[in-house]
C-alpha cells in the first residue's frame, strides 16, 4: 500500500476515532497552533521575522518526477481557458457533491490582475508529457490592516488539486512553492480563507443565502419547501419590487472612484481586519465589470455627496446532475456602506437589483454589521462555514465575523 493510502486509512481511523488530528503540514508551518490557543503570553504580530532575500530557497521545490511547475499568464486567453477548465471541474464542491463553483474566465482575469500583481504568484503544475494542467495556486498582493498595523500580503486562493491526483500530499509543495516565491518578493505574510478547519482560524464565519428565484433553488435541492409551505406562497415569501427604494441609487461609475474610497476608507477603518484600499485599489476591485463584479451608490439628490455603498460580485456554481438546470447563478455581497441609507434599505436595493439581474440567490457572510438584516430580509443560514486565517501573523484572540471587515473571493 502507498504511503497515501495508508495515511488516508489512518485519518480514518482517527476521525472514527474523534482522535485530535494531526496535521503533518500545518504543524511546520509558522500559523497559530491548536496547541497554542488561549495561550495570551503570545503577542499579536508576526510568528517568525523575515529571512535575509539572499537565504530564501532559489529554485522551485521538488515535485514528482511526472510533473513541472509552470507559471500561468492570466494574460493569454489560452492559459485563462485552462485554469478555468481545471477549477470548472476539480475546484469547491458543497459536502454533497450537488453544486462546484464555476468561478468565469472574466472573473479569475479581475481577481487575478490587482494593482502590482506578479505573474510568478499564479502557479500551475502540468503532466510533464500530456502538459494537462492538474494542479493551482495563487496569490495576489495587498496592504491588510490588523488593528492599527497596515501589513503587506499575499491573499492566497484558487488552490486545486485535480481530482486523479488527490491524497499524494501535493497542497503542501503547491503551498510551499507559493511562500517562496512570496518570500522573494519580500512580503511575509498571507490572508486566505476555506471552508476546512486548519491550524488556525482568526475567525469563523457562517453563509447566509437569501432566495431570488426559489422555484429553481427548490428544483436543483439548494434549498427546500418550508414545513406548511407550498410553492406558491413560497414564490409570493420572497418576491421583490421591481425597482430600487432609495431615491439617488445608481450605478457607481469611474467618476465615484475618490468618493466611494473616502467613503469606503472610513467604514472599514471599524473592523478589526480590513483591506486598506486606495484609490487604485477601489478602481479595480469595485468598478462594475459585467457578470463580474456589479456595485451601487447612492447620491443625495439634494447635496450631491455620496453617502452609501453596495456592492456583490458573481460567482456561479454548476449543478452536477439535475435535468432542468446546468448552472446555479449567485451574487456575493461584497463591500456595502451604510451611513444615511439605513442597512436594512440598501441591502434590500441590492436584493432588487440583483432578482432583475437574473440571480437564483444572494449569498452573504455574517461578517461587518451583515447580521443586522440577514434574517429580516428573509435570508437563510447556510451549510457551508468560512474560516479566516492569517500566515506568520498571530491575533490575540479570535475574533468575531462582526469584527472582520475583509471579503475574499
Ligand atoms: C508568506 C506567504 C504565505 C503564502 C501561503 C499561505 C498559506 C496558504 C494555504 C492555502 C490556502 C488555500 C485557499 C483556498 O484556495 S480554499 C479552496 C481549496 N480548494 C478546494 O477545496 C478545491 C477542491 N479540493 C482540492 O483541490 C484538494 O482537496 C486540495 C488542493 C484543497 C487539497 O489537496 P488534497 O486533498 O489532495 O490533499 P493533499 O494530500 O495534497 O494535502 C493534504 C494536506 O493539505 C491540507 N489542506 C487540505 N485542504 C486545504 C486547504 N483548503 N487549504 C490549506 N491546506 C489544505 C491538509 O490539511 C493536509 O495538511 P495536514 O493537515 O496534514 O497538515
Ligand atoms: C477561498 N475562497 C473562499 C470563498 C469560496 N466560497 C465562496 C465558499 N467557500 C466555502 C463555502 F462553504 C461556500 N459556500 C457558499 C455557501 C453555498 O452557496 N453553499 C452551496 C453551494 C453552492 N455552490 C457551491 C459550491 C461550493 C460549495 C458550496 N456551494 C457555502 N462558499
Amino acid at each position: 500500500q502507498d504511503d497515501s493510502s495508508l495515511e488516508n486509512m489512518v485519518r480514518r481511523f482517527q476521525d472514527s476515532m474523534s482522535l485530535p488530528k494531526r496535521h503533518k503540514f500545518w504543524e511546520t508551518q509558522p500559523v497559530g497552533q491548536f496547541k497554542d490557543v488561549g495561550d495570551t503570553s503570545l503577542p499579536e504580530g508576526p510568528i517568525e521575522p523575515p529571512t535575509p532575500l539572499s537565504e530564501v530557497k532559489q529554485e522551485p521545490y521538488n515535485l514528482p518526477s511526472q510533473y513541472e511547475w509552470t507559471t500561468c499568464d492570466m494574460d493569454s486567453e489560452e492559459t485563462c481557458i485552462e485554469v478555468y477548465n481545471l477549477l470548472k471541474n476539480n475546484y469547491v464542491e458543497d459536502d454533497e457533491n450537488m453544486f462546484r463553483f464555476n468561478y468565469s474566465k472574466e472573473f479569475l482575469s479581475w481577481a487575478l490582475r490587482p494593482p502590482g500583481y506578479y505573474k510568478s504568484w499564479h502557479i500551475g503544475v502540468r503532466a510533464k508529457t500530456s502538459k494537462k494542467l492538474v494542479a493551482f495556486i495563487t496569490g495576489i498582493p495587498a496592504r491588510i490592516r490588523v488593528r492599527d498595523e497596515v501589513v503587506k500580503m499575499a491573499e492566497i486562493n484558487f488552490l486545486c488539486v485535480h481530482k486523479k491526483l488527490r491524497s499524494k500530499r501535493l497542497a503542501p509543495v503547491m503551498i510551499k512553492e507559493v511562500t517562496r516565491r512570496v518570500h522573494l518578493e519580500n512580503i511575509w505574510q498571507a490572508a486566505y480563507t476555506a471552508g476546512v478547519v486548519l491550524p488556525t482560524p482568526i475567525s469563523t464565519c457562517q453563509y447566509w443565502h437569501r432566495s431570488l428565484n426559489p422555484k429553481k433553488l427548490i428544483d436543483v435541492g439548494f434549498s427546500r419547501l418550508g414545513p406548511r409551505m407550498t410553492m406558491s406562497r413560497t414564490i409570493k415569501l420572497y418576491k421583490l419590487p421591481d425597482q430600487p427604494v432609495t431615491p439617488g441609487f445608481r450605478k457607481m461609475e469611474l467618476r465615484d472612484v475618490p468618493a466611494v474610497t473616502r467613503l469606503l476608507r472610513q467604514y472599514l477603518s471599524q473592523f478589526v481586519v480590513s483591506p486598506d484600499f486606495d484609490e487604485n485599489d477601489v478602481e479595480h476591485w469595485l468598478l462594475p465589470t459585467e457578470d463580474v463584479v456589479d456595485s451601487y451608490l447612492v447620491e443625495s439628490p439634494k447635496t450631491h455627496d455620496i453617502t452609501d455603498f453596495c456592492s456583490f460580485y458573481t460567482l456561479p456554481s454548476s449543478i452536477l446532475g439535475n435535468q432542468n438546470y446546468s448552472i446555479l447563478k449567485a451574487a456575493y455581497s461584497y463591500y456595502n456602506v451604510s451611513t444615511k441609507t439605513p442597512l436594512l434599505q440598501l441591502m434590500n436595493d441590492a436584493l432588487i437589483v440583483a432578482k432583475k439581474k437574473d440571480f437564483d440567490v444572494f449569498n452573504a457572510l455574517d461578517v461587518m454589521h451583515n447580521e443586522s438584516f440577514l434574517k429580516e430580509l428573509k435570508f437563510g443560514p447556510g451549510d457551508g462555514q468560512l474560516h479566516y486565517y492569517l500566515y506568520n501573523y498571530r491575533t490575540r484572540n479570535a475574533l468575531r465575523a462582526s469584527e472582520l471587515g475583509l471579503v475574499l473571493l
